[in-house]
Parts: structure tokens; sequence; C-alpha cells
């Protein structure tokens, strides 16, 4: 469980990004943050680790004030995928996943071998491994970076727009990839997006944002989608677009989606 309680941020040069912050992501849930640019969600997302510092108020990982944690142990035990994966470039693929590990000392083949069955995992061969992040496309490279943010077989895991660099049809891949994973291991994960379609998609909550981290509404996609609080809430979520208002219509057997404008939009169980 991670809780922020009451959480601001001001930075040095006096920018308030988080005003006051509060929120409780429970157990074994994908909690999305989502937002306009300069929201403050990454902000908010690297108070968990500690890569920045609340100016008030605290952050709880499991029971535990994350700023009585060592900082180096603590953003080791928790899992950090950023978009294009973050790999170090002069490593290997096998050695970028099998880091942390024997940083935390596991032996090195032992180490090997289990980002291995990582790599696997997360649907990549065993033998790109051997290869640099620059002979990956983005989505690979995006796959190794989700790979190695769980071989710390960490229990949080945060993602900052992971899937921002790579085309809507490999992103929709690896948004599935990553329910898929997350259900069958139980991680608590808060992921960052501006895309509200992906935030629906993989949150099993969604946190909607405005500036200075501000809480414009927040539950299982279902409720806001059905009941968006305000205006802005339904400009973000493109209530008021063509787009949103589906409706199917069966032809030749085959259920068709057709968008507001009456143009198909995809087939339903193709
Ligand atoms: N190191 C810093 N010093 C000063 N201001 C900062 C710093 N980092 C972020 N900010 C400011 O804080 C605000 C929130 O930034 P943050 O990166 O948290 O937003 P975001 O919602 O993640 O944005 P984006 O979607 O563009 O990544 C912005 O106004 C940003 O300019």
């Amino acid at each position: 469980m991670i809780q922020f309680r009451d959480v601001g941020k001001t930075y040095p040069d006096g920018t308030v990004a988080v005003h006051s912050f509060s929120y409780t992501a429970d157990e074994g849930k994908i909690v999305a943050l989502v937002g306009a640019s300069g929201s403050g969600k990454t902000t908010l997302l690297r108070m968990v680790n500690r890569m920045v510092e609340p100016s008030r108020g605290s952050v709880w990982v499991d029971g535990e004030d994350v700023s009585t944690v060592d900082r180096v142990a603590l953003r080791r035990s928790i899992g950090y995928v950023l978009q294009a994966g973050g790999l170090l470039p002069h490593r290997t693929v096998i050695d970028n996943v099998a880091t942390v590990p024997m940083l935390l000392g596991v032996p090195r083949r032992q180490a090997r071998m289990a980002a291995g069955e990582l790599l696997e995992r997360v649907g990549l061969d065993q033998t790109m491994g051997r290869r640099y992040p620059s002979q990956l496309s983005g989505g690979q490279q995006q796959r190794v970076g989700v790979a190695r943010a769980l071989a710390a077989n960490p229990k949080v895991m945060l993602m900052d727009e992971p899937f921002g660099a790579v085309d809507p049809i490999v992103r929709r891949e690896l948004q599935d990839e990553l329910k898929r994973l997350q259900s069958d291991l139980g991680k608590t994960i808060i992921l960052v997006t501006h895309d509200i379609d992906e935030a629906f998609h993989v949150g099993h909550e969604v946190v909607l944002l405005r500036e200075g981290g501000e809480i414009v509404q927040s539950g299982v996609p279902e409720e806001i989608l059905a009941h968006p609080r305000n205006q802005y809430v339904r400009d973000f979520i493109g209530a008021d677009r063509a787009e949103r208002n589906f409706s199917i219509r069966t032809i030749d057997g085959r259920q068709i989606v057709i968008d507001g404008d009456g143009r198909p939009a995809g087939l339903l169980n193709p």
C-alpha cells in the first residue's frame, strides 16, 4: 500500500508543483495518475522513492514512512520504469536486468539466469539478452525496462510514461502485457500518463489531476466515465467528443463499434 499524506512540493526556484495531495493506493492495484503537462504527476511519483523530497507531508509504503528509509536501499526495493526504458547503453540487455539483484547480493550467475526468465516473462526471447539496448526496437526496450524493474521482485512499481515512446499498436500490446503481469504478480503500481485512454485501460483506479497536483476526480474508470464530476473532467475524458458515444452494430454476424459520427471504430471480439 502506498499512502500520500498531505504532501506538497515547492521547488527551490519557488515553483509550487504540488500544493497538498492525499491519496492511498491499495495493495495489488494499478493506480493511474493522469493529467495535463505540469500537473505534478512526476513530482508525486518521485516522492515515493525519494528522488524528490516533499516540502510537506509524508509518503508511506507498507506502513513505513519512506523518509526514514535509507534512500539507496529504498530505490533498489522499488521498481522504477521510465519512458524509453532508461536502460544503461553500454551494458547488455541481460546485464541491465541483472544489475540491481547483483547489487542486492544475488550471485552473478543466478542473477543472470533469473534475468533470462524475466525477459521471457515480458515477452522477449532470451537471446535478446546478448544485445545492447540500441540494438532493440523501442517497444523491446520498454519491455526490458519492465523486466529490469521486476528483477528485484519489488512489491511496488513506479512507472513514468512507460509506453510513451512507441506507436499505438505496440503501446496497446505493452499495456495488455502489463495488466497480465500485474494480475499474475500482484504488484502495487503507480503509473503516470497524460493519456486518458491508457489510464482507463490499465488503471484499477484513476486519479485525474490538474495544476498543483490538485485531484479533480478519482475513482474506478467506470465511475469517472459514467459520472464525470465537472466540465474539466468531461473535457479531459472527451465525454463530449463524438468518439466516446459508441454504439454497436451487427453486420454479417460481426459486431462493429460505431462512433458518434457514424464511422466504424473497430471490431468487437474480432
Ligand atoms: N526541478 C524542478 N525545479 C523547478 N520546477 C520544477 C522542477 N521539476 C518540475 N518542476 C515544475 O513543477 C511542475 C510539475 O512538474 P511535473 O514534472 O511533476 O509535472 P508532470 O505532470 O509530470 O508533467 P509532464 O506530464 O509534462 O511530465 C511544473 O510546473 C514543472 O515545471
